[in-house]
């Protein structure tokens, strides 16, 4: 998978270089371009933002500057990349998604600032290319380099050779609509606080029944939304599959 970070704050992305991320980098499992927006700015200010029109507080990014930015690092493959523009105002960013994008060649993300991008921009692009518009949350940030890199770690996570365990991958959270259990490691008593018997009892299928139990139980305290998102047939199933 081939992954470009257009940002006027390149440094911002430094994280994509370390610990999984960057192993999966030297093990060429990824390749990651990050580019500063500004490099397609030709005013001595290096200008990449104006006012909005209509008013309104803040700054608005100017089309011209992120419409030959995209020209160029979109350009040079016989088949477009997937566009991903974070925004507050996108569609959720889910686990589903990650799953998507991680069948993707190639992802590049668009990393606004001020009160976005102008909306032309994404618009022109979709003319050659799919674009996605993506929240990573009901809150705001400054820019999308934070929830670029969220999204992108949660893809490449998904990748074949790049986690440790792939069995983890396949049993996360969400990934059968239900949230993970409580974990537990050595000693077997922690300030007073003792580990579930069960977990030490070696019965396996009573584990897995525990393990059932808490996952549902505590979706039910914490996303009871996500219960209702699951079919009665999906729930037997998850239940099934925990
Ligand atoms: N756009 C916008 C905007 C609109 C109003 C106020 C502040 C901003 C700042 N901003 C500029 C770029 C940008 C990118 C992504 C997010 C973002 C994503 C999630 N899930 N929360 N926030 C915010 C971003």
């Amino acid at each position: 998978m081939r992954i470009d970070v257009i940002t006027i704050f390149p440094d911002y992305m430094a994280p994509l270089r370390e610990a999984l991320l960057g192993k999966a980098i030297e093990r060429e499992r990824i390749s990651v371009g990050v580019h500063d927006l500004r490099g397609w700015t030709h005013d001595v200010h290096r200008a990449v933002d104006d006012s909005p029109y209509g008013g309104g507080p803040g700054m608005v990014m100017k089309p011209q500057v992120w419409g030959e930015a995209l020209d160029e690092v979109c350009a040079g493959s016989d088949s477009p990349p997937r566009l991903v523009v974070p925004t507050p105002a996108g569609s959720p960013f889910t686990q589903q998604t990650a799953v998507r994008w991680s069948e993707e060649p190639w992802l590049v993300f668009a990393c606004g600032r001020y009160e976005g991008i102008d909306q032309r921009v994404m618009d022109d692009a979709a003319r050659r290319m799919p674009v996605e518009e993506v929240s990573i949350g009901d809150y705001v940030l400054v820019g999308g380099e934070v929830a670029a890199l969220t999204m992108i770690e949660s893809v490449v996570r998904l990748l074949p050779g790049v986690l440790g365990n792939p069995a983890s991958a396949e049993q996360d959270s969400f990934s059968d609509g239900l949230l993970e259990g409580p974990c537990y490691t050595r000693p077997e008593a922690w300030r007073d606080l003792p580990v579930p018997d069960v977990l030490r009892s070696g019965n396996h299928a009573a584990i897995d029944r525990w393990r059932r139990y808490q996952a549902l139980e505590r979706t039910w305290q914490r996303r009871p939304d996500l219960l209702e998102a699951l079919s009665d047939d999906e729930l037997d199933r998850a239940d099934r599959a925990r």
